[in-house]
């Protein structure tokens, strides 16, 4: 059997820019495989976000895509709309940097959640209501208050994390998680990081865990890509990268992170010299 999830091969975007035509993403290769957390990293505007909105068939009007995504070997280039809206949530689930707008304003949170797992999951509205309840639950939230929450009653932190449980309510096999506790504190962002960790145990979902912090990567990702001006520059084991890399992007990234206590990055050694 193939461990072989997804398979990003020679990903270009492209968009118009007036008369001219502008690359965005240009030939990006990314492998997940079954059960596995892949990290990419890179500084802002580097296409990442870009390379999950692809996945997700979600790119903003008036861009180019060519290469293939492939997922369980079909090509998401090339299925429609209504095929793609099929895969988001029953097996492809994205946690979003922009939380706001994962939910309607207007309904509440635990109506919202319901709506969406008996969309996706062949259960009754009871069982749903419980599935919903257990994930706030689980998320470190006061469940029952945030399902019958509207979003606009529920901080920015509590909001990121009811859409997290919303997306992890519906055990897709592949994870997207984009920058997902930038709006969290430390102590509930490491509490998200380790729950999605535990799911990812109990379900065997792969993770794509897109983020700018090297250190969250270092320490939860199985491999990662480097991502710099829409290219991948390199990839590698996270122990690779950190004291082996190759790229001179990856140099200046890492000797922005500080030595853990009693090591010496190879960065810092080598500039020693
Ligand atoms: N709708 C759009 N129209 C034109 N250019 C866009 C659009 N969306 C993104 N871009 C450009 O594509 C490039 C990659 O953007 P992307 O959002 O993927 O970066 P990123 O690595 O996710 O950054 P961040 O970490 O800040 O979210 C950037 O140069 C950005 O300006």
């Amino acid at each position: 059997m193939s461990k072989s999830l997804l398979s990003i091969q020679d990903l270009h975007i492209k968009i118009k820019a007036g008369e001219k035509t502008k690359t965005l993403l240009r030939n990006v290769n990314i492998e997940v495989n079954k059960g596995e957390v892949v990290g990419l990293i890179g500084e802002s505007g580097s296409g990442k976000s870009l390379t999950a909105r692809a996945i997700m068939g979600l790119l903003p009007h008036g861009m180019n895509i060519h290469g293939r995504i492939l997922f369980n070997n079909s090509d998401l280039v090339k299925i429609s709309t209504e095929e793609h809206r099929q895969l988001l949530g029953n097996e492809v689930g994205m946690i979003f940097q922009d939380y706001r707008g994962s939910f309607t304003p207007f309904i509440k949170i635990g109506k919202q959640m319901v709506e969406t797992i008996c969309t996706h999951q062949k259960v009754r509205k009871k069982e749903a209501q419980n599935i919903a309840l257990q994930v706030l639950d689980e998320m470190g939230l006061d469940s029952k208050r945030v399902y019958q929450s509207y979003p606009f009653q529920l901080s920015g932190g509590q909001l990121q994390r009811a859409s997290i449980a919303t997306a992890i309510s519906l055990k897709p096999s592949l994870l997207i998680c984009d920058e997902m506790t930038t709006a969290l504190d430390v102590m509930n962002g490491e509490k998200v990081l380790h729950y999605i960790d535990k799911v990812r145990k109990e379900t065997g979902c792969a993770v794509l865990m897109i983020t700018h912090d090297l250190a969250q990567a270092y320490k939860r990702t199985d491999r990662m890509y480097v991502m710099n001006q829409g290219e991948i520059v390199e990839e590698g084991l996270p122990e690779q990268i950190r004291c082996h890399h190759q790229h001179p992007y990856t140099k200046k990234l890492c000797s922005c992170l500080l030595a853990l206590p009693g090591e010496t990055l190879v960065t810092e050694r080598v500039m020693s010299v």
